[in-house]
């Protein structure tokens, strides 16, 4: 029986799944943590990926690599980093991205390349070529620094660089140009979805690899009608079309996904985080945010979140912090705070998700995944306040499950990836009642405009 490993080097922790390459069946899990912040070596996601994959990897036949999106992997001529990377959620970036925006008349994701041009130009001028995540461990595997492997990305996560062009298929060295300070940098090779990237250096086949959200789509097998929201660090919502989406506003990123076809996504800063946050604020565990949230009413007794507490990129509000409102004597109980920050974190996924539709993506199903999912009463409110019926696939590392998938496709070398049934869900219907979700919306949107205009 061939097996496959799927790595999702994401922001707070790398996992690696090992996988029937015929059923997708997992038979085997590993997970390491990464360290804290908005800038991270990437030498510490390799040591991640070992600590992970320790006893695991070895025997496989093929591993493909699903990273965090946007991260900047600067290296010099040696191939070794010139600083440590900076992450998709560094703020600090936000004038140049503001800057990017006033020259090209587009928002783009660049922006990383240009504040390093600006505030490091020594390093700039050191830097030889520049890797996403993914692109650097999927390196890292086939030899890496010192070895005469040509580093490889995929169309997915090439699409979050800004100098990608997921509608032309083609590297815009153009627009980094024009980022970089005038640098040309060399770049990454774009595989198609289930070409080879070559072998590691005990002879498993390598995928080409993808970003995160990508991974997501592909482990999640999602079709047309399907929309996710993944509730990890980041939040995202996001769809699979057969065309590309430009969106001027920059509200929705038209992503490429890894299967040949496009995934507009929309993300945020603050997910996960607001509740494992608002959990040490009262002082209790995880687990006791699902109680707590339960036992308070919709609306949390007039109790509003929003849950800014990394600066917000949808809304674009990179400055911002989060704020409590509506206090009072009766609701300032652990009860209402932990409603309102769930509530609060899945208005902010409300909006983003209604940035996707109006923009003509259906969402006939709804798919609720990633660390926070795994809280029962997430679903049942997520139903509640986005009007929708609600599926929460049995909780599993969904990108790390694609990036398996992806190898065993590349395995296979089929022009489709092999078919993985998905396991359980639970459907959560909307309520019948939709006024309660309705009423949460609107005082969280008063909120919103009360606090920042
Ligand atoms: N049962 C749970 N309830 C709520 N949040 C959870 C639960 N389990 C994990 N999380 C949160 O999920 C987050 C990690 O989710 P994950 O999707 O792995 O993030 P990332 O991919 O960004 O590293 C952590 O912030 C953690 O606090
Ligand atoms: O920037 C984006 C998508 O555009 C984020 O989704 C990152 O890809 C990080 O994802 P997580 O680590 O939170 O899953």
């Amino acid at each position: 029986m061939p097996t496959v490993a799927g790595v999702d080097s994401s922001t707070q922790s790398c996992k690696v799944v090992v996988c029937d390459a015929d059923t997708g069946e997992v038979l085997h899990q590993g997970r390491a943590t990464h360290p804290e912040g908005t800038e991270v070596a990437p030498e510490a996601w390799w040591r991640a990926l070992l600590e992970a994959g320790d006893g695991l990897l070895a025997g496989v036949d093929a591993i493909a690599v699903a990273g965090q999106q946007h991260g900047l992997v600067a290296l010099d001529d040696q191939g070794e980093p010139v600083r440590d990377a900076l992450l998709w959620n560094d703020t600090r970036s936000a004038g140049a991205a503001a800057d990017l925006v006033a020259e090209l008349g587009g928002p783009e994701r660049w922006a990383k390349l240009r504040w390093m041009a600006e505030h490091e130009s020594v390093l700039a001028d050191r830097t030889a070529s520049v890797l996403l995540p993914h692109d650097w461990l999927t390196w890292r595997l086939r030899g890496g620094p010192g070895s005469d492997v040509e580093p490889v990305t995929d169309r997915g996560d090439a699409s979050g660089t800004g100098y990608w062009s997921p509608a032309a298929g083609d590297y815009r060295r153009d627009l980094l140009s024009l980022a970089f300070g005038g640098r040309s940098p060399a770049l990454p090779r774009v595989l198609g979805p289930y070409e080879s990237a070559g072998r590691t250096p005990w002879g498993a086949l390598v995928a080409a690899g993808t970003g995160d959200n990508m991974g997501a789509a592909l482990g999640l097998g999602i079709g047309p009608g399907d929309v996710v929201v993944s509730l990890g660090t980041s939040g995202t919502v996001f769809a699979v079309t057969e065309r590309p989406m430009a969106d001027p506003s920059g509200a929705v990123a038209g992503f490429a996904d890894a299967t040949g076809r496009f995934l507009p996504l929309v993300c945020t800063l603050n997910a996960a985080r607001v509740l494992s946050s608002t959990a040490r604020l009262i002082g209790t565990g995880l687990g006791d945010i699902d109680l707590l949230a339960r036992t308070a009413e919709p609306g949390a007794d007039g109790l509003v979140f929003l849950p800014y507490l990394g600066g917000e990129r949808t809304p674009n509000l990179p400055e911002a912090t989060g704020s409590l409102l509506g206090m009072r004597t009766d609701n300032m109980r652990p009860p209402q705070l932990a409603r309102a920050a769930v509530e609060g974190m899945l208005c902010n996924m409300a909006e983003a998700l209604d940035e996707l539709r109006s923009r003509g993506v259906e969402a006939r199903r709804v798919l609720l995944i990633g660390g926070a999912a795994k809280a029962p009463v997430v679903g049942e409110i997520a139903a509640e306040i986005f009007g929708t019926p609600v599926t929460v696939p049995e909780p599993e590392e969904y990108v790390a499950l694609g990036a398996a998938r992806q190898a065993a496709w590349a395995l296979a070398g089929t022009p489709e990836p092999p078919s993985w049934p998905l396991s359980g869900a639970r459907l959560i219907p909307a309520p019948a009642d939709g006024a309660p979700g309705r009423r949460v919306r609107a005082a969280y949107a008063r909120a919103r405009a009360s606090a920042h205009g």
